[in-house]
């Protein structure tokens, strides 16, 4: 039963693996997953990891993204997302959830989740996503303090921690720059370039930081949507795709919810949900029967199957 009800890789091997993955050379992808079922997905897909985005978590509680969820809820998701999958997760930590010794729980917090590595950033509280404007950063050495108390907490020292900077558009390139070099001075193993304009911005930041660094495709924000490939020729380790799967289902179902309102029925959609099979074979429902081999016994059929 192995790797049915939960995954089977370990914690342990898992941050091993994104630890790996980051020296690599290749570029780990790793798309936001807005609950375990898509974790799933996007690991038999054949992506290198899994983000959890407190944008995600925050939005999937109807609530914008400034700060309001709580360390409990953020684990709770960040562990019920690890379980399902073999792949390392990586997890948005906010500012921390407090000061730097509230950073340095949140890491530990995180790594009893069974997550491989989480970002904070540089952003004072309450914060808001970094593709907005009217941000504003703490001084630098306050999130040095934070980086420190987050990398000190650790108790698996392959648990990645990634320091996010806020900075290119309150402080302009270079000062993001020189901030997250002291971030990498006070421990940070990866750095997330929040919000850079476009390739050349990539490149100045590959060319000024000695460690691994992530980027942020999220869309409709103040990136540019560069490519895969060509983050990897930049030089780039990792990048996310935090919102995405949660922007391509919402726009799904608010479509779906409508044309239900208009025409009375779903009949015309079916061409255009996850059919039942799919769903079922994706949950491995069939192997349930290694417990009880009356779980599997049925085939689909009725209504549009
Ligand atoms: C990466 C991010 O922190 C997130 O929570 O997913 C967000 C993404 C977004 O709001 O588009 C951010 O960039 O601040
Ligand atoms: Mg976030």
């Amino acid at each position: 039963m192995t790797g049915l009800i939960a995954a089977a890789t370990s914690a342990a091997d898992k941050r091993k693996a994104f630890r790996a993955g980051l020296g690599s050379g290749t570029l780990q992808r790793l798309p936001g997953a807005f609950n375990p079922l898509v974790a799933k997905l996007i690991q038999e897909i054949g992506f290198e990891g899994v983000y959890v985005s407190g944008a995600v978590v925050s939005a999937d509680l109807a609530l914008p993204d400034i700060g309001l969820t709580t360390l409990t809820e953020v684990a709770g998701r960040g562990q019920q997302i690890a379980r399902v999958t073999d792949l390392p997760v990586l997890i948005d930590a906010d500012t921390g959830f407090g000061e730097p010794m509230s950073a340095a729980r949140t890491v530990t917090v995180l790594e009893d989740a069974g997550i491989a590595g989480c970002h904070l950033e540089d952003q004072v509280n309450p914060k808001r996503c970094g593709h907005l404007d009217g941000k504003a950063v703490v001084p630098a050495d306050e999130m040095v303090r934070r980086i420190r108390a987050a990398a000190s907490a650790r108790r698996d020292p392959n648990f990645v921690i990634c320091a996010r900077t806020d900075a290119r558009g309150i402080e302009g390139l270079d000062a993001a720059i020189d901030r997250a070099k002291a971030y990498v001075d006070a421990g940070a193993d990866l750095v997330f370039t929040e919000a850079l304009a476009d390739e050349s911005e990539f490149e100045k930041f590959r060319a000024g930081i000695a460690v691994p660094l992530l980027a942020n495709m999220t869309e409709f924000g103040k990136s540019d949507l560069i490519s895969a490939t060509t983050l990897q020729d930049i030089g780039y380790n990792a990048v996310i795709y935090p919102v995405t799967t949660l922007r391509l289902a919402m726009y799904a179902a608010e479509a779906g919810l409508r044309q239900i309102a208009e025409e009375g029925t779903q009949a015309g959609l079916l061409d255009r949900m996850q059919h039942r099979s799919r769903l079922y074979e994706l949950l491995d429902y069939e192997r349930y029967n290694e417990f009880d081999s009356g779980i599997f016994n049925f085939r689909i059929e009725g209504s549009g199957s």
